[in-house]
């Protein structure tokens, strides 16, 4: 629990923007494209051969331009555009309501900062410094660390932020991170409890025999042979909720979302589901895992490919899904004490920021690391005394 005894002796109270970080997501046909295609063309995300080249480089464009009618379909079969925003918006907006009672000695706002889709990370920071923000926490909302996501969203601060510096227009603002909470206690127990809802669906006498099938977007292997830490801290994620249900269920970690012909982290999870109702198990619940709101993964992979369409293939089988978790209340009480407990603790990042990859050859992560995990708050922004302050907890 928080404590309340943070004493602050400055008037003005500290202007602390909260940019919540993400992929995001195409709003309209319009914006598939350009989302496309500043997905493929990021060497954090995927490192495709010939990348050295920039903008000249043509493979980026040939890849988006050939997926881009593959994937308004599959958008417009979800309403036409995905509502990652929506909800990351909505989220922030509560979150901060809750965290100004928490810290009423801080002026917080949320904004929010997509890598691939607007509003654009790079803007959002700007219009932070413009809106007089003194200090911005990057929050990502990946719970689950990884290079290609969090790292991704990270690594393009840390560019901006040089960037304005070599233009001669420095940030005044200055920044910390937020960078994992697969393990929060709020974040388990909002699982467990929407896990619960669902089980509630089905009949009593069948409710024990549910398999709950954990699924997680993939990764390539090469990631995962790099040593990337998203397998494990999404492991971590299910074993807590799972304890958190008094293990009432089989269960099962499955991966989804595999992207072109090289090797991704498996089981995936429509040959899981396939598998498991062929060797007798006719109730399933999918329960998206790794993210915090509904977007085509959810709303078109889970309910559309791997509910509607196997229902047609396995008439017998009851396949579920739990929801989302978007407004779920103990979700936003979630992001709130994570924001509050941050600013409590001094902005203190964990230790785990500053370790890179054991096969790391990125040379952006290197610099970009260092950077998140040495920053604190500046005295003058809490004004207070040090022994007020508690230690940030580890939620990885
Ligand atoms: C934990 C979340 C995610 C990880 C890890 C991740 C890795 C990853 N993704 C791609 C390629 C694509 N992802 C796409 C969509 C997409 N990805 C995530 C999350 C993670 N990605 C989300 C939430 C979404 C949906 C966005 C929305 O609708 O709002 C897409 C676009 C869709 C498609 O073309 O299939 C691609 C491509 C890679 C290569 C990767 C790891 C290296
Ligand atoms: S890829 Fe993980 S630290 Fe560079
Ligand atoms: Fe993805």
């Amino acid at each position: 629990m928080l404590k309340s005894s943070v004493r602050c002796y400055s008037t003005a109270k500290p202007r602390i923007g909260v940019l919540m970080l993400n992929l995001g997501g195409p709003e309209n046909s319009a914006a598939v494209h350009p989302f496309l295609l500043r997905l493929f063309s990021d060497r954090d995300l995927i490192p495709l051969p010939f990348m050295q080249g920039g903008k000249y480089n043509l493979l980026p464009r040939f890849i988006a331009k050939r997926r881009t009618p593959k994937i308004i379909e599959q958008y417009n079969r979800i309403g036409g555009g995905s509502p990652i925003k929506m909800w990351t918006e909505e989220q922030g907006n509560a979150m901060v309501e809750r965290v100004a009672q928490l810290c009423p000695d801080f002026e917080v706002k949320n904004y929010t900062g997509f890598r691939y889709a607007e509003p654009l990370t790079e803007d959002a920071m700007d219009q932070m410094e413009a809106d007089g923000i003194q200090h911005c926490v990057a929050f990502t909302q990946y719970p689950q660390y990884s290079c290609s996501t969090t790292g991704s969203s990270f690594n393009g601060m840390y560019r901006h932020i040089i960037k304005r510096q070599k233009e001669g227009n420095p940030f005044k603002m200055t920044f910390s991170a937020i960078d994992r909470w697969a393990t929060h206690p709020l974040l388990v127990k909002s699982f467990a409890e929407l896990i619960n809802k669902q089980l509630e669906t089905v009949e009593p006498k069948d409710r024990h025999k549910v398999v709950l099938l954990f699924s997680a977007h993939s990764l390539p292997m090469s990631v995962i042979n790099r040593g990337d830490p998203y397998p494990q801290e999404v492991g971590a994620t299910v074993e807590h909720v799972m304890k958190a249900l008094n293990y009432s269920n089989p269960y099962r970690l499955v991966w989804q979302s595999k992207v072109g012909p090289s090797a991704w982290l498996g089981p995936q999870t429509d040959d899981a589901i396939k598998g498991l109702i062929k060797n007798g198990s006719k109730n399933l619940m999918m329960i998206p895992i790794a993210f915090t709101s509904d977007h085509i993964e959810t709303l078109y992979e889970m309910d559309i490919e791997y509910g509607e369409e196997m229902k047609e293939e396995f008439p017998d089988a009851n396949i579920l899904r739990c929801e989302s978790l978007n407004m779920h209340k103990t979700f936003v009480d979630c992001l709130s004490d994570l924001v509050a407990d941050h600013l409590k603790s001094d902005g203190k990042t964990i230790q785990q920021m500053a370790l890179r990859c054991p096969m790391c050859t990125n040379p952006t992560c290197g610099p970009m690391r260092g950077f998140f995990s040495s920053r604190t708050f500046p005295q003058n922004l809490t004004g207070c005394t040090s022994d007020d302050k508690e230690p940030m907890k580890s939620f990885g």
